[in-house]
């Protein structure tokens, strides 16, 4: 056993877990819990009292929490101590949103000027492309910006420029490639005219096949539609914090944007690898949603643990995945501009805390990071949320809705609202089955079909979520909600012991689809490897089944 499963707070959250009264009993018993179970703070409101939770689990969490260190370790994160420890990293990206006046030290140096400089360098950038100064090979302003990157240098500014649309006051079209299916960039270039578009290459190691592939093919037909090579500079940037692969590759040196090590890609929104959502929203508007997140930062430091959002809403969740064997968490997101959030935060604690092996290499023997999944409200409720209601599965819920709608038309909003307040209240009270032989007791069915009928209609209930609404969806709320998610990933990765900023798993995928990519090459058919992967390189060689 590892230290935290033996430990006596496990012990005492183990032997709990099988004492809490249904959530039905605990709303009735305490008229307060609403007011006991909600926080609110950086513009968000967590209502957290539909859990499996009572004031004793609470505490033990958070005694958990507390044996784990968890204070010193959120400490030594915001202190730029080496916390990515494989890696050999400092995990900063919280100096991203740092203010001016902050001094934070990576590696001896104080990394608040060189974080002020991209961001006033973004602001000249994005304001010569936004006033039209900025002109293509033929003297035509930008109308379109193509993002070439993948995972966090893709998916942290296509789902925030998304869910920022009504604060798109430039004028430009963004698109985002990634996949390095041929399709996805052939789709897009279709649509754009060379002399009017601005490829921006995000990578942050400057190696990652998927954008190098993409960013040669664009290169490519650029070229082939009559720009020059000395008409590139002009049309192509990059982000990355290998400068000296970036110039060789022919990105203009002035068209550079600086990464560093200390950031890790799923965290990465908040520095250049945001330069297309800053060229959409502005860079006030930028520097808005960097605030939003800043705020949150200060919560998460320095809230105590009890009122503290992103240790509320981890602990939470390690309650249901280690102590009820929940397998998956999922996101239903009542807002049409979040409907990307659920892919961004699976990247986000998927990638961070999918491990196995705690700091030291003991193999952990407690469930980490769950399946994170999700969509958007209320689509959801006609498709998969049957699942939630009656499947066999535990699956905690975070519903996230703001309370003033951009589109405010007609009772739609009202709707929307009720379908998401509905929801969780089913989860929780569920429906029993005298209730629902009441609803049947009007029906023509004899008794013995109305008693079958009403068992399939019978739902448990207890269905734990937490809801957190906003006022509105702006950039500085959606700061703090992508902060607190952040945090939130941070919480479990510290109470379970592992490294939630290294990727090997990932790593992996990388190196063998290179091997095989050379193997698919190669003069003669596949014969070394394991008799799957040579028979389905052999097909692929030949074509045809
Ligand atoms: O920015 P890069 O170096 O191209 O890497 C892209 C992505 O690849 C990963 O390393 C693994 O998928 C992510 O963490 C990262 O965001």
């Amino acid at each position: 056993m590892t230290i935290l499963t033996q430990s006596t707070t496990w012990q005492a959250l183990s032997a709990h877990s099988q004492n809490i009264p249904h959530m039905r009993e605990l709303f009735a018993s305490d008229p307060a819990r609403f007011t006991k179970m909600s926080l609110s703070s950086c513009g968000l409101f967590l209502d957290y009292s539909k859990n499996r939770a009572t004031p004793e689990t609470l505490n033990l969490l958070l005694t958990l929490a507390q044996e784990a260190k968890l204070d010193a370790k959120i400490k030594a994160m915001f202190a730029g101590d080496i916390i990515n420890t494989t890696e050999k990293r400092a995990v900063l990206h919280t100096a991203l949103r740092s203010t001016v006046d902050q001094s934070i030290i990576a590696e001896g140096q104080d990394i608040v000027p060189e974080v002020q400089q991209t961001l006033n360098k973004m602001q000249q950038f994005v304001t010569s492309v936004t006033s039209r100064l900025w002109k293509g090979y033929t003297g035509k302003a930008i109308t379109d910006i193509v993002s070439i990157g993948i995972g966090g240098s893709f998916l942290g500014p296509k789902i925030v420029s998304q869910a920022l649309r009504p604060y798109w006051i430039t004028g430009l079209n963004c698109h985002f490639v990634a996949n390095v299916d041929g399709t996805s960039i052939s789709e897009k270039l279709k649509l754009l005219d060379p002399e009017t578009t601005l490829f921006i290459m995000s990578s942050k190691s400057f190696g990652t096949q998927e954008t190098l592939t993409n960013t040669l093919t664009a290169k490519a037909w650029f070229l082939a539609k009559g720009g020059s090579q000395s008409d590139v500079a002009k049309h192509f940037a990059a982000v990355t914090s290998n400068v000296a692969k970036a110039t060789e590759f022919g990105i203009d040196a002035d068209n550079i944007f600086p990464m560093w090590d200390w950031v890790g890609g799923r965290y990465s929104l908040w520095s250049a690898i945001g330069l297309p959502i800053a060229l959409l929203i502005g860079m006030d508007n930028f520097r808005a949603l960097l605030k939003g997140a800043q705020q949150m930062d200060t919560h998460f430091a320095n809230a105590p643990l009890a009122e503290n959002m992103p240790v509320i809403m981890g602990m939470l969740s390690l309650w249901y995945g280690n102590f009820f064997n929940a397998q998956s968490h999922v996101v239903l997101t009542y807002d049409h501009y979040l409907r990307g959030l659920p892919a961004y935060f699976q990247q986000l604690d998927m990638e961070s805390n999918g491990k196995s092996v705690t700091l030291n290499g003991t193999h952990v023997d407690y469930s980490t990071g769950p399946v994170i999944w999700g969509g958007e409200g209320t689509n959801g409720q006609h498709a998969y949320h049957q699942l939630l209601h009656q499947g066999t599965a535990l699956i905690p819920a975070d519903f996230i809705m703001p309370l003033q709608s951009h589109n405010p038309i007609g009772e739609h909003h009202d709707q929307l609202a009720s379908n998401c307040f509905g929801q969780t209240q089913a989860l929780m009270q569920g429906r029993t089955l005298d209730e629902a032989l009441a609803e049947l007791s009007k029906s023509t069915l004899s008794d013995e079909e109305k008693l079958l009928i009403a068992k399939h209609k019978v739902m448990q209930g207890n269905k734990p979520s937490n809801t957190l609404l906003m006022d509105k969806l702006t950039p500085e709320t959606l700061g703090s909600l992508i902060a607190l998610y952040e945090h939130r990933t941070f919480v479990q990765g510290a109470i379970w012991d592992i490294n939630s900023f290294d990727q090997w798993g990932v790593e992996l995928g990388k190196t063998l689809g290179n091997d095989v990519l050379t193997r698919i090459g190669a003069d003669q058919e596949a014969t070394a490897l394991d008799a799957s992967s040579n028979g389905l390189i052999n097909l692929y060689r030949r074509g045809k089944i």
